[in-house]
């Protein structure tokens, strides 16, 4: 059985007397622990089907069913991973990473050393008392991830988290993310702009095209591919192979026109 199902699920946004299309007819079957990558150009509506599957709006058509239950009636557990990390510059990382679960009124000493155990395992040894403007941005980032795995997240929701860091730091944290949602079994869907990522982290890619938004293609990431460190996937000739396969769906896709219906 699927864990998440999105079925015939459109989206029409109305605003000044005009309406959006910003999804069509998007059917797609995501496994427990399946990692999952969105790619297409800006406006296909990638931000639209995140806010969906988190229940910030709801769908104009069709069902999204979590465990064979409609999202809204399911009681989950969300996380998001997003370009900024909002940490709080006020609280130290133990209590920016402990936020969520003080709002459930969750917090224990078992929690705190979950804590301090996840700091460790994203490299953040012994900082638990600094504050967020003492550390890099690509540290910020680890202390989100660990603030989003403390929760326990039944889906990850990550929106581009890696893009507003330099080059190597993206590539360390991508290696990271996977290594850690993989060892804890978590289902993930990305939305990036970045073909190589989506290739390295995934185990399936959705191209998008827009106007209306909708899925073009669904690419399985081939074996070897997936076996391999993310970091490493990059040098192998099926990833170069797959690269420019995904480069040309997407260009083809952003020749085609759309609609805006009044
Ligand atoms: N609140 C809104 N009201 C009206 N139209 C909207 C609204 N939000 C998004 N849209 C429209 O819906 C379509 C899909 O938008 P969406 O933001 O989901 O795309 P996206 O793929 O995430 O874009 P980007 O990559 O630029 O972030 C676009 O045509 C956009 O203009």
């Amino acid at each position: 059985m699927a864990f998440l199902k999105l079925e015939h699920v459109s989206h029409l946004y109305f605003s000044n007397k005009t309406y959006t299309k910003a999804l069509d007819d998007i059917s797609l079957s995501i496994n427990r622990g399946e990692f999952i990558s969105i790619l297409g150009s800006s406006g296909c509506g990638k931000s639209t089907l995140l806010s969906i599957i988190a229940g910030i709006i709801k769908q104009t058509k069709g069902n999204v069913l979590l465990n064979n239950i409609p999202l809204h009636q399911s009681d989950y557990v969300l996380g998001y991973m997003l370009q900024q990390d909002y940490l709080f510059p006020w609280k130290r990382i133990i209590d920016n990473v402990l936020i969520g679960l003080k709002v459930q009124k969750k917090v224990s000493k078992k929690t705190r050393q979950k804590a301090l155990k996840l700091l460790d395992e994203v490299g953040l040894p012994h900082l638990e008392d600094t504050f967020p403007n003492e550390l890099s941005g690509g540290m910020r980032q680890r202390v989100a991830l660990v603030r989003t795995l403390i929760t326990n997240p039944e889906i990850l929701l990550l929106d581009e988290p890696f893009s507003a860091l330099d080059y190597q730091t993206k590539l360390k944290l991508e290696d990271l993310v996977y290594r850690l949602l993989k060892q804890y079994h978590k289902t993930a869907i990305l939305v990036t702009h970045d073909i190589g990522e989506a290739i390295s982290l995934s185990d399936r890619i959705i191209l998008m095209d827009t106007n209306p938004g909708r899925i073009s293609t669904i690419i399985d990431v081939p074996k070897v591919l997936r076996e391999e460190k993310p970091f490493l996937v990059r040098r192998q000739p099926s990833y170069q192979q797959l690269f420019d396969h995904i480069w040309a769906s997407l260009n083809r896709g952003s020749e085609t026109n759309g609609s805006k219906e009044t």
